[in-house]
This record gives C-alpha cells, sequence and structure tokens, in this order.
C-alpha cells in the first residue's frame, strides 16, 4: 500500500481539551422550593472547542499544553470557591460558558492559533451547557 497516493480532504480541524474544578453554587432567583436554589456544589467539567484551517508544526491546531493558562485560571479563581459570590452573574452552566468563553478569548486566544469555538460546561454527568462562539 502506498500511502502517499492518499488524497487529503479539504476540510478544517476542531480539537477540545476537558479540565475540571470542584465549586460550591446556588441560583438564588429560582423560587426557594427549587432544590437548585439551595447551596451545594459541582465537580464541573469544562471542555474548550478550537478549530483552525491549517495546522502549525508537527500537525496541531494548538499544543494542548498551550492551554494550560486556563487550567491555572479556574485552579486558581474558581476552584473550591462559591461561585454565586464570585461572579457577576447567576451562574448557571449557559452563563458560566459564555464567562469562560470571554476569558479564554481574552487571555489564551492571542497565544496560540485555534480560533475557540465553543465552550461546555457540565454540571453532572447527565447535565451541561454550551456557548457557541459568534463567527469573527
Ligand atoms: N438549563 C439549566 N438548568 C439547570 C441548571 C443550569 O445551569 N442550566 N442548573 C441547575 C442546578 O445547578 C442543578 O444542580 C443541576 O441540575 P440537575 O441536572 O437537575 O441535577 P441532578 O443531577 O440533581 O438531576 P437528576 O434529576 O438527578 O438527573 C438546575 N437546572
Ligand atoms: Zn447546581
Amino acid at each position: 500500500m502506498v500511502f502517499i497516493s492518499v488524497p487529503l480532504p479539504s476540510g478544517t480541524f476542531t480539537i477540545g481539551k476537558t479540565f475540571d474544578f470542584e465549586a460550591g453554587h446556588r441560583l438564588p432567583s429560582l423560587p426557594s422550593e427549587h432544590k437548585c436554589s439551595r447551596q451545594h456544589g459541582h465537580s464541573y467539567q469544562v471542555e474548550v472547542i478550537l478549530t483552525a484551517l491549517h495546522l502549525e508544526e508537527p500537525g496541531f491546531v494548538t499544543d494542548f499544553g498551550d492551554l494550560a493558562p486556563f487550567k491555572k485560571f479556574l485552579d486558581a479563581e474558581l476552584d473550591h470557591r462559591n461561585l454565586d459570590e464570585l461572579l457577576p452573574f447567576e451562574p448557571t452552566s449557559e452563563r458560566l460558558a459564555q464567562f469562560l468563553a470571554g476569558w479564554f478569548i481574552q487571555n489564551v486566544e492571542p497565544a496560540v492559533l485555534g480560533r475557540l469555538i465553543a465552550v461546555r460546561v457540565r454540571e453532572t454527568e447527565r447535565s451541561w451547557a454550551r456557548f457557541d462562539v459568534e463567527q469573527r
């Protein structure tokens, strides 16, 4: 088999990396009988998804290791904290995903080739929200 003759289709490349942190929150504008109006916690998982039309050597959208500043931010600022005391919005998964997209675009994107297309925040094994960044 001569692999050099395999045609490479054009298209886009996409990568994702998942980070995690533990935090408490409550959603105070929910009615008091709603369980999530009470203080509780999650093992949050945050996936960032990046795309690129071409690759940098040796064939990366972005080296997964270059996303380390995002992990550093989650560990330093959100891990083992109370999100509703910290963030200027009610910390639903949807709003958290939008906020984390904003932080990533401001602080990580300038140093990497890949462009952020989405952030997914998972609160539980069965519940997640995704924020898709508008085409720029
Ligand atoms: N669209 C959203 N709905 C809810 C959010 C949210 O961020 N976005 N958040 C919550 C609560 O934070 C809750 O902790 C998570 O909800 P839920 O999936 O209902 O949690 P459970 O694991 O307890 O659900 P099961 O019934 O065991 O599947 C509520 N809604
Ligand atoms: Zn919750």
